[in-house]
Order: C-alpha cells, then sequence, then structure tokens
C-alpha cells in the first residue's frame, strides 16, 4: 500500500525532570524552576491531516481519561489553532488523532508533548520551517513544558520553562516510569510546596562518563516537589521505594510534580528486569521501560 503522504506523524515523547529545583515564587504565582529535562522513547503520537474542519479524534489506552473535556480545550487543538492563526488560517483545516499512551496529569508532560508534537506536524503539514519564530511564543502560551517539549532534545530548562538552553553530553542510561494510577494536578502541587528555596544546580566540569557519574551527580540535587507530591499522593513513596529496591538501580525519583517517578539503570537489560519484577508485583501502576533519547 502507498503511505499517505499528505498525514503528518510525531512522537510526543514523555518528559523526565533528572532534577528540579524550585528558586521562587514570581509576583503572579508562577515559580522560577532549575531542572535538567530528558525525555524518554515511551510516548504518545499525533497525527495530522489535510480536512475541512478541525477535529480531533482520540485513541489509545488513556483516552478515556480525557474524554470528559471538550476537543477544544485539548492542548493539541489550541496549539492547531493557535498556529493556524499565526499563519493566516482562521480555520485550520486539519484532522488530528492523538493517541494517548501516557497517563493524564502525571508529572511527564504528556498534554505539553501532545502540544509540542501537533505543532512540528503541521508545520511540515503546512511547509513552515521547524525554527520558524511564530513557533516559540505559541510554545509558550500554550504551557511551561511546551518550549523544552518543541525543542525534545535534553535541556536545561529555566525561568518558568520559557528558558531552555542545551544539556552537557548525558550518557547512555536505561529508565524504568512508573505511575501508581493517581492523576494529580500540577498546580495543587505548587500551593502544598512550603519552606526554603533551592539554589540553581546546573552541572559544572567534565560531563558525566557514564549512567553511574550522572546518578551520582543527580543524587546531589533533587526533586523540590517530591513532598507536597507525596502529601497529596502517600503512594509516591512506595514507588519511590519500590524502584529503589530493584536490582540496578542508579537512582529513584519523582518527575515535574508527579505521579510518575522514574529509576535509572546503566543497560536496558537492567531496566527491563526491573519492570518485569514490579509489573508482577504491582499489576495496578502503569511500568514501562526504555532508553532516554539522545
Ligand atoms: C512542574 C513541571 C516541571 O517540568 O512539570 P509537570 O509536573 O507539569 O509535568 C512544569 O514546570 C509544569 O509545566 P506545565 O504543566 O506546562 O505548567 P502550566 O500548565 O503552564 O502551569 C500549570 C500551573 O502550575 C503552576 N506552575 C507551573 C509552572 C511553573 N514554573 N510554576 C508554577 O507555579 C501554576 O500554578 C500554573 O498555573
Ligand atoms: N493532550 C493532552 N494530554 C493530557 N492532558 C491534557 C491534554 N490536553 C489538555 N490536557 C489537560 O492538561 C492537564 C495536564 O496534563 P499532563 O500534561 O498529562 O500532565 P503534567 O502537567 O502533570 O505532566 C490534564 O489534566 C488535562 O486536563
Amino acid at each position: 500500500m502507498t503511505p499517505d503522504r499528505s498525514v503528518m506523524v510525531e512522537h510526543a515523547p514523555a518528559k523526565l525532570n533528572l532534577y528540579l529545583h524550585v528558586l521562587g515564587r514570581r509576583p503572579d504565582g508562577y515559580h522560577e524552576l532549575d531542572s535538567l529535562v530528558v525525555f524518554a522513547d515511551v510516548h504518545d503520537t499525533v497525527a495530522v491531516r489535510p480536512a475541512d474542519r478541525l477535529t480531533l479524534e482520540i485513541d489509545g489506552p488513556f483516552a478515556p481519561a480525557l474524554a470528559g473535556e471538550a476537543a477544544g480545550d485539548n492542548l493539541v487543538t489550541r496549539a492547531a489553532v493557535l498556529l493556524g492563526r499565526a499563519t493566516g488560517r482562521e480555520e485550520p483545516g486539519v484532522a488530528i488523532t492523538l493517541t494517548k499512551r501516557l497517563p493524564v496529569a502525571s508529572g511527564i508532560g504528556g498534554g505539553s508533548a501532545d502540544a509540542a508534537a501537533c505543532l512540528r506536524a503541521l508545520a511540515r503539514l503546512w511547509d513552515i520551517g521547524g525554527d520558524d519564530s511564530r513557533l516559540a511564543p505559541i510554545a509558550t502560551r500554550l504551557g511551561a513544558d511546551v518550549p523544552v517539549c518543541l525543542s525534545g532534545r535534553p535541556a536545561y530548562f529555566g525561568g518558568i520553562g520559557d528558558i531552555v538552553d542545551p544539556a552537557p553530553p548525558l550518557p547512555p542510561c536505561a529508565v524504568v516510569l512508573v505511575n501508581p494510577g493517581t492523576p494529580l494536578a500540577t498546580p495543587a502541587v505548587f500551593k502544598a510546596r512550603s519552606g526554603a528555596f533551592s539554589l540553581p544546580a546546573r552541572f559544572d566540569g567534565e560531563p558525566p562518563a557514564d549512567a553511574a557519574a550522572l546518578a551520582t551527580l543527580l543524587a546531589a540535587r533533587g526533586n523540590d516537589l517530591t513532598a507536597p507530591a507525596r502529601t497529596l499522593v502517600p503512594a509516591i513513596g512506595e514507588v519511590l521505594e519500590a524502584l529503589g529496591r530493584t536490582p540496578g538501580c542508579l537512582l529513584a525519583r519523582l518527575s515535574g510534580s508527579g505521579a510518575t517517578c522514574f529509576a535509572l539503570y546503566a543497560d536496558r537489560e537492567e531496566a527491563a528486569a526491573a519492570a518485569a519484577g514490579l509489573e508482577s508485583r504491582h499489576p495496578g501502576w502503569w511500568i514501562r521501560a526504555g532508553g532516554l533519547l539522545a
């Protein structure tokens, strides 16, 4: 069968905050952050094709989690409307299919990754360069995590997510992602945060030579949203303990505002074995093994 060249398909990979420091709170309520962000080869998929009018179809295992929301509220639809307007298309005639494999409201930026993937797919469909200056402001408007997801590469992010700088070279590394099944809204976690703010903690010196060296650098940093997230979803503590006990685990940590946690391993076999062990003990958890995207 001939492939349909008018369909543009983009992966929307899970975002992981290897460390996340909250530096302060702005008068508008948003928080200044310092984070090292990477992407895993576990992803949603966004496909776009020309159509008479803007439509959205959602399939995949987590489609039901978005069924209660209007199509117009979905970040992919909002991305299409904003990019359409910026390029003179009042009615962006495009049919979007979102395959939702990442848990919703889970700290791995699925919605942000979907929005970024939709922008990339539409840029290809509408022949807009991927580095077009109209894309970045739209990404910022869609959400704090969207600019880094648009780049799709390991990056430091700062400000409220609007500053994206390239990360240092990172070693090959395998991961296991675990979500205990409770959605956790980002605003609630920031609201529950208390206590002193942290300092920025970008790496200095030589980049880490291997996964163990990366884990050592990360162990000296943290995710400042862990304590408030654990208060709201106590199962996060159970997930972190279970990940930490798996053979070969170099570091177990919460991603973003949670409740998804990740663990780092030196190779994919160890990660796959850890995931298999956890699946047998915790059939209700969402568990995926994979690698980090370079
Ligand atoms: C915390 C992070 C870390 O990567 O990830 P997630 O847990 O959402 O994946 C992000 O900064 C989240 O990005 P995103 O989910 O796009 O946030 P937004 O929709 O823009 O903001 C949702 C709400 O979170 C709070 N918020 C978000 C970002 C930020 N720097 N400071 C904040 O205080 C605000 O209350 C805001 O109204
Ligand atoms: N395509 C989408 N995927 C997931 N959530 C979406 C999407 N579009 C809009 N949302 C809304 O964004 C919220 C945050 O979703 P998500 O990006 O999955 O979480 P997080 O910010 O914790 O990483 C959801 O609760 C949902 O209401």
